[in-house]
């Protein structure tokens, strides 16, 4: 039995406004164990004597689909982050972040497309920057690719308190993530003015604590959140990540042509998977070479650093943190602070 067939089966049960329960955030935490489902309910207040013929609809849209077994634990909603429709609440217009005197960079990472590694280098320099004594925080705000905490290996959601998120900590990182406010893998289908709001709530609702630093990771191209970024962020700095391939890097310039525009200051390019090192310290160039340089020209700003590639899982040193992250200087991590010290001198 696959989630997505649970899923699926699940967008039928509907609240009393007709929309999925899927939809806005109720059915969470859906786990499969040997014949039986188990799934949490999330319900408001108001809604609790909904629970009944919520269970039912529930057991009901699943035995169709040929699972007997079913456990639905209910929790009130209240306990946990708000439902899906509910995250951007109004925001008010000075998040403290925000404040002239906060001492908060900003730095958006982002990139032309998909898959070339800005997750990844935002969680590493954040750790980078947080080995150089630096408080930092990261907005995954990636909404179609989430991938930071699955990167840092977190598996629980953001707490509340006192009505305001509070983000999650890991290797001194403070994290919020669209990835916690959506269930499993499913893609994010907010509307437009969600999305808009999506930033703010971030940035407002969300206690965050003070920090030196804020990455945020854009989603690739020049979409809806990127413009966002430049209007509520204007003194936000950029970072633009590329693959070696000269194609790679054309692209990618749109990214970075789209921050010159709004007079976004581009701190630099990074190169990722730049070269393979063999055993015997021959580099092998696995996706050609030169588009981090050619990139850099095209913006008139400067490679910062080119990132090996390492071959998953192949970190004898340091088997306990996740195969892409980097906690101290050994491997990419020398690079990574590297990497870190440029942006520190450049945004002091
Ligand atoms: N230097 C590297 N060497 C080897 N693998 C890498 C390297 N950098 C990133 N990767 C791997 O490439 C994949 C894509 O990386 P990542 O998720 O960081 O990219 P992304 O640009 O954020 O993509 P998306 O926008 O699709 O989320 C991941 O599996 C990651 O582990």
């Amino acid at each position: 039995m696959r989630k997505d067939r649970i899923y699926e089966a699940l967008t039928l049960v509907k609240d009393g406004q007709g929309r999925p329960l899927t939809d806005n955030g109720k059915i969470r935490n859906i786990v499969i164990k040997d014949r039986t489902v188990a799934l949490t309910l999330l319900l408001k207040a108001a809604e609790r004597d909904r629970e009944a013929h919520y269970r039912h609809a529930i057991e009901e849209a699943l035995h169709a689909i040929g699972i007997g077994s079913i456990h639905i634990r209910v929790k009130p909603m209240d306990e946990t982050i708000p439902d899906g429709d509910e995250i951007p609440q109004s925001a008010p217009p000075s998040a403290p972040l925000l404040a002239p005197d906060s001492g908060t960079r900003f730095i958006a990472i982002a990139s032309g497309k998909g898959g070339v590694g800005k997750s990844t280098v935002t969680v590493n320099l954040a750790l980078a920057l947080t080995r150089m004594g630096k408080r930092v925080g990261i907005i995954d705000a990636d909404i179609y690719g989430f991938s930071i905490p699955n990167l840092l290996g977190i598996e629980e959601k953001p707490q509340k308190a006192e009505n305001r998120i509070v983000p999650v900590e890991r290797y001194g990182v403070q994290l919020i993530s669209t990835g916690f406010f959506v269930q499993g893998n499913n893609p994010v289908v907010w509307r437009g003015p969600m999305l808009g709001k999506m930033l703010s709530t971030y940035l407002n609702d969300v206690d965050w604590p003070p920090l030196d630093y804020m990455l945020i990771d854009v989603p690739p191209g020049t979409g809806d959140i990127a413009l966002d970024i430049n209007r509520k962020i204007p003194q936000c700095a950029e970072i633009i990540v590329t693959t070696p391939h000269p194609m790679a890097s054309h692209v990618a310039e749109r990214a970075g042509v789209m921050a010159k525009q709004t007079d976004h200051r581009i701190l630099g390019v990074v190169e990722n998977m730049s070269y393979f090192e063999d055993d015997r310290g021959i580099r092998h160039y696995v996706f050609g070479r030169g588009g981090g340089d050619l990139l850099a020209e095209q913006l008139q700003t400067s490679l910062l650093v080119r990132i090996p590639i390492v071959a998953a899982g192949d970190r004898p040193s340091d088997p306990s943190s996740p195969p892409s992250v980097f906690t101290d200087e050994r491997g990419n991590g020398a690079v990574y602070s590297e990497l870190a010290r440029k942006v520190s001198r450049l945004l002091s």
